[in-house]
């Protein structure tokens, strides 16, 4: 019988916080052509020509502020993740970041070594989007015909409205959430409306409550990053039995002057406390490990927006991050997978 493994795969980090490799993982990110989908000419102007001159100081100063002793958080979490599960699962588990080291091409080369021939590849991403859970499909393709053609590679599927896991995050945000708190915010990580557009095989979405969040269409429903955002929150607060009106949706961490999918995370925090929300609780359930984007923008940044637009207690809930029913969820998702392979 052919030998498997489980790749996790996240974004990924720079090496450390120094400007230059800040700078060298920004290109490699930003020169990706599903995250910033411009002909290659424009994006070379716009990410080489601007961007790269200040973007990789200022990001540089924010990870220093979240960076351990262990390194960058995004990592670190991943690592974590994958030792536990590896407690639970009597197959081979390696990572691999889709920037960066260590790479997809080195997680399924520690597989290979392994005698490996069949990988389960899990993108640690609930929602499907361009630039995360397609770009890695498409590297990890591109690697394997290059240099690994004798293997097989099952995907994970994006998870967003699998009860598995909604249970897990309704558990998990409900153990953390304060006594007292006038609303509980979803901030998703944003993206460029025009990004939503075009994986949009059925062409029906609008942006807009009908055809997008309760589309009825299958194909839009399995590509539209902002539907998926909406039925997680959707599906949390239903087992949560919290009402709709004590929760808000955004989308954080827009770049550039595209149009961007709203509402957006910062102003959204800095006009709440005049509509009366003066006790927040902010989750970010895009990511499934604790980031930069979470804990310097949401954390610090997000914090000061609250405040400074009249605020009074603000309180960030965690990512999943490595907890145990966060792990088991994992092990299922990957097992369903595992076993798929037998039905090929
Ligand atoms: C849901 C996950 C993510 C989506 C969708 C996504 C889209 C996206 N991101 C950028 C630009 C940047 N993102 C940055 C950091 C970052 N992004 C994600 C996840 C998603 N991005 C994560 C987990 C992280 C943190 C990585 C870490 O090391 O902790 C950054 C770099 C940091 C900074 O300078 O702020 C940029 C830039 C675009 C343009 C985009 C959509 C097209
Ligand atoms: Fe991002
Ligand atoms: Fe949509």
């Amino acid at each position: 019988m052919n030998k498997k493994g489980i790749l996790l795969v996240n974004l990924g980090s720079p090496r450390s916080t120094a400007v230059n490799d800040v700078k060298e993982y920004l290109d490699e990110f930003l020169m990706d052509e599903r995250v910033i989908d411009y002909r290659w000419i424009f994006r070379a102007l716009l990410v080489r020509g601007i961007i790269l001159k200040t973007r990789p100081a200022k990001s540089a100063e924010a990870y220093k502020t979240v960076w351990t002793d262990e390194g960058s958080p995004l990592v670190v979490i991943t690592e974590k993740i994958q030792k536990k599960l590896q407690k639970l699962v009597d197959v081979p588990v390696e990572i691999g970041m889709r920037y960066a080291e260590p790479s997809i091409e080195t997680g399924i080369q520690k597989l290979v070594d392994q005698g490996i021939s069949e990988i389960v590849l899990f993108p640690l991403y609930p929602q499907y989007a361009m630039s995360t859970t397609e770009t890695v499909i498409e590297k990890a393709e591109e690697v394997r015909k290059k240099k690994f053609p004798k293997i097989k590679i099952n995907y994970i599927q994006p998870f967003y409205n699998r009860d598995i896991y909604i249970n897990c995050l309704a558990e998990s945000i409900q153990e953390k959430l304060p006594e007292n708190f006038d609303a509980l915010q979803f901030s998703y990580h944003g993206v460029p409306e025009r990004h939503i557009y075009k994986t949009d095989p059925s062409k029906t979405c609008k942006i807009d409550d009908a055809n997008c969040i309760n589309s009825q269409s299958d194909t839009h429903n399995a590509f539209c990053y902002r539907h998926q955002c909406y039925k997680t929150t959707e599906a949390v607060i239903a087992k949560m039995g919290l009402p709709k009106e004590k929760t808000i949706v955004s989308f954080q961490s827009r770049l550039g002057n595209d149009k961007w999918i709203e509402p957006y995370t910062d102003e959204t925090l800095e006009t709440i406390p005049a509509k009366g929300v003066k006790n927040l609780a902010i989750v970010c359930p895009a990511f499934v490990s604790d980031c930069l984007e979470t804990l310097e923008e949401i954390s610090v940044e997000g914090k000061e927006q609250f405040m400074h637009g009249g605020g009074e207690s603000f309180h960030y809930i965690p990512c999943l991050n490595d907890e145990d029913r966060w792990i088991e969820v994992v092990k299922t998702l990957c097992e369903e997978k595992l076993n798929d392979f037998y039905l090929v």
